[in-house]
């Protein structure tokens, strides 16, 4: 087998391929191998959008996370909700008590939006400097959401000022929750009745869009001002489309929230984030259910893709010709955005296929891994 990869921007990282030859066609550098030993160097990721949980969740599924990525912008959907700063300083605490021993990862907490959060709830969140976003949920819209926000213009108008005077992102789950709108058209619903007002009434809040899953919310933050909106993209809305959650039987493991649209919606995500442009960055939303409860009668959404991410993410640049595209995604385009520093460690993604777990198994209860089972080509080294 030959792979080829066209080095569009070397400068931002580094490919070293084992038996390899070099071969200049009209003035473009190409790499080939055969035998593949395909191996990238990148600036160690940060996870935008994650669920981690609490108590033996959160101390089975964390290092899944931390030992590839640097930090993770950590949802607050917990029962209950992280509705204030204390709550966020002391959530953040379990979350560094649970890590492995010498690891570096950086839990940044966000807050929940309630109708009844206060302007001063942001201040102190500010402050604190542990709190990087605040997130609403509909309230209906999505797991743990029924204490979310009922009717953002009506309660929410002082808490997004002083967001605007704390420079403090808004972090959206988008969809409406009304039940007579068909719920593959809710994230586009949700862009023209709530979000677009939205950016209109306060140009200079900062609005992630997370989890998109449709051209609608690529072509709407592609309209927007660049440093004021943008959104992050998970594994399985840039490889999966609708059909997999009914491929030869119900398939309880592909279904979350946003639920998967129709081909030419990925296919529009995939070429807004290969595209390079800095408005879309990486944010897994990993959402770990124990099994049982996927596999049920009423299923929970949310699928777990921590162990398989990063491997995702790769094939998927990787099959745009656009792995000179993946560093900004993964590493630059989230800490720009939030006003950070990008992280100055590496890590190695090899092209090497492995064989993805059929299920974890904890002393509680099991967790089924996106790709349970199946080989994927890319294997990310640890991060120590
Ligand atoms: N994405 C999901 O399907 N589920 C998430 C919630 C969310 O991100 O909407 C969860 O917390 O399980
Ligand atoms: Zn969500
Ligand atoms: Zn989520």
């Amino acid at each position: 087998m030959v792979n080829s990869c066209f080095l569009g921007a070397p400068s931002l990282f580094s490919i070293k391929l084992s038996s390899s030859r070099i071969v200049n066609v009209r003035g473009h550098i190409h790499l080939q191998a055969s035998r593949t030993k395909m191996e990238l160097s990148i600036t160690r990721p940060d996870d935008w959008h994650l669920h981690l949980r609490d108590g033996e969740l959160l101390e089975s599924v964390i290092s899944h996370s931390s030992q590839h990525f640097g930090r993770a912008i950590i949802m607050p959907n917990l029962k209950p909700p992280i509705t204030t700063t204390a709550a966020a300083v002391a959530y953040r605490q379990s979350i560094l008590k649970a890590l492995p021993a010498n690891s570096d990862f950086s839990p940044l907490m966000t807050l929940y939006l309630t109708d009844t959060t206060s302007p001063n709830e942001i201040k102190l969140a500010r402050e604190s400097g542990v709190v990087f976003g605040v997130k609403l949920y509909p309230a209906g819209a999505t797991t743990n959401s029924q204490d979310g926000v009922t009717d953002l213009f009506e309660k929410c108008l002082p808490v997004l000022d002083e967001m605007v005077r704390q420079n403090m992102p808004l972090l959206v789950h988008g969809e409406v929750t009304s039940p007579d709108i068909d719920i593959f058209d809710r994230e586009k619903v949700f862009i023209d009745t709530i979000l677009s007002p939205l950016i209109q009434k306060f140009p200079k809040l900062k609005v992630v869009m997370e989890h998109i899953t449709t051209m609608d919310a690529v072509n709407f933050v592609e309209s927007c001002d660049e440093g004021f909106v943008a959104a992050t993209v998970t594994p399985q809305h840039l490889v999966l489309n609708r059909n997999s959650i009914f491929q030869g039987g119900l398939q309880p493991h592909n279904y979350c929230l946003p639920v998967l649209k129709r081909e030419i919606h990925r296919r529009a995500i995939v070429s807004a984030v290969t595209s390079g442009s800095k408005r879309f960055f990486l944010g897994t939303d990993s959402a770990p259910h124990e099994r049982r409860k996927k596999e049920s009668t009423c299923g929970c959404a949310g699928i777990y893709n921590a162990p398989v991410a990063l491997s995702v993410y790769a094939k998927v640049f990787e099959e745009a010709s656009a792995l000179d595209k993946l560093e900004a995604f993964t590493s630059f385009n989230g800490p720009d955005f939030y006003g950070l520093p990008r992280n100055t460690s590496k890590i190695k993604l090899s092209k090497t296929p492995w064989k993805v777990p059929s299920l974890y198994s904890f002393g509680w209860g099991d967790i089924v891994p996106m790709f349970a089972g199946e080989t994927l080509d890319w294997l990310p080294s640890h991060h120590v």
